[in-house]
């Protein structure tokens, strides 16, 4: 079996007093779309900023590509990328300059190329030339996937990569995903709240409340776990603890 892309081990991220994440393990393989799901304020921002090498852990190790992210992070970065509704890019720049400015960042050669098909795949023709900050925010979702593919990432990290989009609109994002994933081999650690995209495009599962893991596996094991008839009523009997009750249930069943 190939080594994991993603490997955290025991990692926790305080913030003063808010234990945001707390001692969280799991490990994430190469060519897997896995969710990272939770409650507002469960830690999955955190958990991505600090793949991302944006915040330091306080405690734990995290590697990608088996290189240490505290101490290598430059030699993984170039071959990830992320997206998320909460970083906006440079307001002023047009579409275009933003995603120049990005491939130059990255080095890519024949960037003009790149820029025309990502916006032909993504519908950004017509918003090439307008500033970044007078979009909407469905049009923005769509500027910053393309930024987060500009480089041809093997490890792509979304946080809620359909955010605001519109539900034609959405379903093609997810579509698009799929076959770049499908195309490239690329590994994809999204955070959603749409349980509807979870069951669809994920192939694991990890659930966290407040900071900790408290559940994981594929869609149809949770499914199963829980008795239930899709992600939604899961995700519910999770945030409210009802794993425990679920657990008992199956223990009365079983004597
Ligand atoms: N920079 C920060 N300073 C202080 N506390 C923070 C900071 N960033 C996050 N937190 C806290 O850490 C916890 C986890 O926040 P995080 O943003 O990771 O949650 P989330 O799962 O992404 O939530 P949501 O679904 O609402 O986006 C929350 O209690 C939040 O208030």
């Amino acid at each position: 079996m190939s080594a994991p892309v993603i490997l955290v081990d025991r990692v926790s991220k305080r913030f003063g007093d808010v234990l945001a994440v707390d001692d969280i393990s799991f490990d994430v393989t190469q060519g897997s779309t896995t969710a990272l799901l939770g409650g507002n304020g469960a830690g999955k921002t955190t958990t991505l900023a600090m793949l991302l090498g944006l915040l330091l852990p306080t405690h734990g190790r995290l590697s990608i590509f088996g290189e240490d992210m505290l101490r290598r992070r430059y030699r993984v970065l170039p071959r990830m990328n992320f997206s998320s509704p909460y970083v906006d890019l440079p307001r002023r720049l047009t579409v275009a300059e933003n995603l120049r400015v990005y491939g130059l960042l990255y080095g890519l050669r024949d960037l003009p190329a790149r820029i025309r098909r990502l916006a032909g795949e993504l519908d950004l023709e017509a918003l090439l030339r307008r500033p970044y900050g007078e979009l909407s925010a469905g049009q923005k979702t769509r500027v910053t996937l393309a930024k987060a593919l500009l480089n041809d990432p093997a490890l792509i990290l979304l946080d809620e990569p359909t955010a605001s989009l519109d539900p034609d609109t959405a379903d093609y994002v997810r579509g698009y995903l799929e076959r770049y994933r499908n195309g490239t081999g690329a590994t994809i650690l999204l955070a959603s709240h749409n349980m509807t995209e979870v069951e669809r495009m994920c192939d694991h599962v990890l659930m966290l409340r407040a900071g900790r893991l408290v559940d994981r596996g594929t869609p149809d094991q949770l499914l199963e776990r829980y008795g239930r008839q899709n992600m939604e009523e899961v995700f519910i009997d999770i945030a409210r603890e009802r794993r425990l009750a679920v657990d008992a249930q199956s223990r009365q069943a079983a004597k």
